[in-house]
């Protein structure tokens, strides 16, 4: 007799092999964008490396156009991939709502609660209005200020952490648990008000979600039935619910602590959280005419939290690598830090105004963002209506991946574009371009409508910390290292650590 599984995966491949010929037939009969040549049933699946925006980078330059497109059949998804800087400026600039949505998928329905947040809902009244909550009351500039005095305890308690760590000696230590518990308590506290316990909780659901949304899924490859199908046999499918159910029952208490708490929050808007917020929105009737189901409140601020965390440690850790890597710069930017501090009214305490008096710790950021954009592919777009690219037909239902990783690449955007040099965005034809969503050679936060709306969030939180830990130690690589030795290649994912971790040498400095 035949195993489920097996069972499974032979219901999977027949009801696969009628979606791609009903799919294939589906296409209309313009100049399709190039693409390589493809197998049958996978298509361009087994070109793919696990870090595909490297793949993706290759595979431009073998068969692309010479705009930078290039179109793919991944498993099920027709997949458009934008990686240079003039595709990337004609998509945001001409084709930015035929592709405000979003690909889809029974696991992300399951982990978002039916793609009710913002990052994962398909384009529509439900996203414009989440969204503009988001935009609006969550993320604003008075709210971001509002939590100064979280991110600032936080970044202290991040630099008792390393020199914990340190021992009191000159010892390696390995950053990222330090950064990723920094960034996870700043969110903690931004979204539900909470920490310690709370803090660790999270970390725990998010390391299991995040083990579940790796890799290529059944659903990227095979339609809804049988990639269910598939994940029972798998098992994968009871990870996720109890994954989903863990996820619910942490936002039930979260949600059941502030309503005990209930009245004592009002008045009080400046230090709310983000739960506390959207609470307050559905009890006031300030909802953009978003339906604020106890569902959705969740979905969002499950949203904000997987947004907001390991997008920001990752920045902080690349960021501390160039650094290491380039000893001129990280000399540079301690002149700086050093300057803006002597003239500070306490020079031992960081204020968040003198980030705003850092030029070159900005462009250090940007540098960063250029070369390691936390997330290479941004959140894959997908297409509602047909459209015509750089003059290549895309039909309706096709993904889009913008290589924001090649795009930070491309040699006719940016001189010398693996150098690490920010002054590129103080002197010099690259002066002024910013990361905000208008300059399409540098899109680590995506643009157009899906751009990033937590970049306001984001940036005090990453630079807060680079300035902490410049200020409070001197960092040199472990013995017998040289700056050439350090790995500069990524962990795969949706977002893209080092593949090594780093370590480094902190000695303090004394004030
Ligand atoms: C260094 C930190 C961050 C980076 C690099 C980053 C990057 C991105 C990128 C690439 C996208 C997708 C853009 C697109 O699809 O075109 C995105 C979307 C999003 N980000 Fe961020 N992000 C960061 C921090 C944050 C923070 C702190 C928050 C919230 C507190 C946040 C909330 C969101 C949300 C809600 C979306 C979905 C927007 C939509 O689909 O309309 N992000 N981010």
């Amino acid at each position: 007799m035949m195993s489920p599984s097996v069972l499974a995966a032979a219901a999977a491949l027949i009801v696969f092999i009628l979606y791609v010929v009903k799919h294939r037939q589906s296409c209309g009969g313009g100049k399709l964008p190039p693409s390589p040549p493809s197998l049958p049933l996978v298509g361009h699946v087994h070109l793919m490396s696990p870090l595909a925006h490297r793949s993706l980078l290759d595979l431009q330059l073998r068969y692309g156009s010479s705009g930078g497109l290039l179109l793919l059949q991944l498993g099920r998804y027709r997949t458009l991939v934008a990686s240079t800087a003039a595709a990337a400026t004609d998509i945001f600039k001409h084709h930015d709502v035929a592709f405000a949505s979003r690909t889809g998928g029974a696991v992300a329905d399951k982990l978002m609660y039916g793609r009710r947040n913002v990052s994962f809902a398909p384009y529509g009244e439900h996203w414009r209005r989440a969204k503009k909550v988001a935009v609006v009351h969550l993320l604003s500039p008075r709210r971001v200020e509002a939590l100064a005095r979280v991110r600032g305890a936080e970044a202290a308690a991040l630099v008792d952490a390393v020199r914990r760590a340190a021992g009191g000696g000159e010892v390696a230590v390995e950053l990222r648990p330090l950064l990723v518990g920094y960034t996870n308590a700043v969110v903690t506290r931004a979204t539900t008000g909470a920490a310690g316990h709370t803090a660790e909780k999270l970390k725990r659901l998010l390391g299991g979600s995040e083990a579940l949304a790796a890799g290529f899924q059944a659903d990227d490859v095979l339609p809804g039935a049988a990639a269910r199908a598939v994940r029972r046999a798998t098992g994968l499918e009871k990870k996720l619910d109890e994954q989903v159910a863990a996820w619910d029952q942490f936002f039930a208490e979260i949600m059941a602590a502030h309503a005990e708490k209930g009245a004592d929050g009002a008045g009080k808007e400046e230090a709310e959280d983000i739960m506390a917020v959207l609470l307050r929105l559905r009890e006031e009737g300030g909802t953009e005419g978003l339906e604020l189901t106890d569902d959705v409140i969740k979905a969002i601020v499950k949203d904000m939290i997987t947004a907001a965390t390991d997008t920001s440690s990752v920045t902080i850790e690349w960021t501390m690598a160039e650094l290491a890597a380039n000893p001129r710069v990280m000399a540079k930017l301690n002149d700086e830090i050093a300057r803006v501090f002597a003239n500070a009214d306490h020079p031992a305490t960081i204020a968040e105004a003198d980030l705003g008096r850092m030029e070159y710790l900005r462009a250090v950021l940007k540098e960063v963002l250029r070369l390691h954009p936390p997330a290479p592919l941004l959140v894959p777009h997908h297409s509602t209506t047909p459209t015509v690219v750089q003059g290549y037909e895309v039909p309706a239902n096709t993904a889009l991946f913008i290589n924001a990783w090649a795009i930070g690449r491309d040699p006719a955007a940016w001189d010398e574009p693996e150098e690490f040099r920010p002054e590129r965005f103080v002197e010099g034809s690259s002066a002024g371009v910013d990361f905000r969503g208008s300059d399409y050679q540098l899109v680590p936060f995506g643009a157009g409508r899906r751009v990033c709306p937590g970049i306001n969030f984001a940036l005090p939180v990453v630079e807060l910390a680079l300035v902490s830990l410049l200020h409070h130690f001197e960092w040199s690589l472990p013995d017998g290292m040289r700056p050439d030795d350090l790995d500069m290649v990524e962990a795969p994912g949706l977002t893209t650590p080092r593949r090594v971790p780093l370590v480094l040498v902190p000695r303090a400095r004394l004030y």
